[in-house]
């Protein structure tokens, strides 16, 4: 979380970035160039580079990059060590296999449990959306593929967002489409992201919306071409670091915490309220015909 008492200082990059460093850490920076620490897990790949304090984030949870409960367990795991560790100072989330930035939370998950199950899962997510959100690093999504639901929610949590210009890529919290429905902290994330209306209208509809849609009205910030989404994020992160830390982890707290607040202080009414939705039959019945309905389109 981006409580202001944990904010890290983290001048000597800033410093370097900006030229004004001593010459003597401009040298530093010279010999770190090719350090690359590694974080990855089986589900996630990460590098930090400590030359310029990135890491490079890449989910790797074949076939679609769903989010499973193991799966958001680790994702939580590598942005703590990412957040606690000084010499990281920006995030760049993307996906280890093109075509499918993340296909969302994985529907399995919320299909034929137990209400405990429902519950460690439900606990997961928001720990995963409290960690992102609330994040101290710059957050820079590179989008290179489809990213309904969640993987748009992951999205919306970063700072900057950069997807492949491919209109067969398509984002959007498409909720409603599955018979169910977009919590109060997911619609709040797209909604300080695009406003209120254009956040009613696509939920209620559960919009998934190709890449140059998206674009228009600023569900993502910048289309490349699907070869330049990686090199895209970087010069973005670049200039996003040439401002001090604090003033900017101050200003996103700032701007996210009323948001943060509002699960933060709810958070065993959420899970109760998600258990209860989630085990009535009439939704586990919305969720077998939806997952029927992949199948089928497949064959
Ligand atoms: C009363 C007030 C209540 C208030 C609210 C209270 C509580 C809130 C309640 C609920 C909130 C839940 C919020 C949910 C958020 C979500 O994220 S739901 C997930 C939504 N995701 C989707 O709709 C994506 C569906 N998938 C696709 O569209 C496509 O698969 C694709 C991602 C575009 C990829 O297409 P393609 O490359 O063609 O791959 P396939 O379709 O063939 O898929 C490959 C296999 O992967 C399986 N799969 C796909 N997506 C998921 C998924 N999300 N979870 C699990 N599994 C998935 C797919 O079935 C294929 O499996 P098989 O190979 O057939 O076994």
């Amino acid at each position: 979380m981006a409580a202001l008492g944990a904010l890290r200082s983290c001048w000597a990059p800033a410093r370097l970035l900006t030229g004004s460093a001593h010459h003597s850490n401009r040298l530093v920076l010279c010999q770190q160039t090719s350090i690359k620490r590694h974080f990855s897990n089986n589900k996630i790949l990460v590098e930090l580079d400590e030359a310029t304090g990135v890491a490079v984030m890449k989910m790797k949870n074949p076939p679609v990059n769903s989010l499973s409960l193991d799966f958001l367990t680790e994702f939580s795991i590598t942005l703590e060590k990412l957040e606690m560790d000084r010499g990281c100072r920006g995030l760049i989330l993307t996906s280890a296999s093109p075509k499918i930035f993340s296909a969302g939370l994985d529907i399995m998950e919320m299909c034929g449990k137990s209400a405990e199950h429902y519950g460690e899962f439900w606990r997961a997510v928001q720990e995963m959306w409290l960690k992102l959100y609330g994040s101290n690093m710059v957050t820079i999504a590179a989008i290179n593929g489809s990213s309904p639901a969640g993987g748009c929610l992951m999205a919306l949590c970063c700072d900057y967002r950069i997807m492949a210009d491919n209109p067969k890529y398509a984002i959007g919290l498409n909720e409603t489409q599955l018979g169910i429905v977009a919590p109060f902290w997911f619609k709040d994330t797209m909604s300080n992201v695009v406003g209120n209306r254009v956040t009613e209208q696509a939920l209620q509809l559960g919009q998934m919306f190709p890449a140059p849609e998206a674009l228009k009205f600023g569900l993502v910030d910048q289309l490349v071409p699907e070869e330049k989404v990686q090199s895209t994020a970087a010069s973005v992160m670049a200039q996003w670091l040439t401002v001090p830390d604090h003033a900017r982890q101050i200003t996103k707290s700032m701007m996210r915490k009323q948001t943060t607040d509002k699960l933060v202080n709810n958070r065993e009414a959420d899970i109760k309220n998600f258990v209860s939705f989630i085990t009535r039959d009439s939704i586990q019945k919305s969720l077998q015909v939806y997952m029927e309905r992949l199948r089928q389109r497949k064959q």
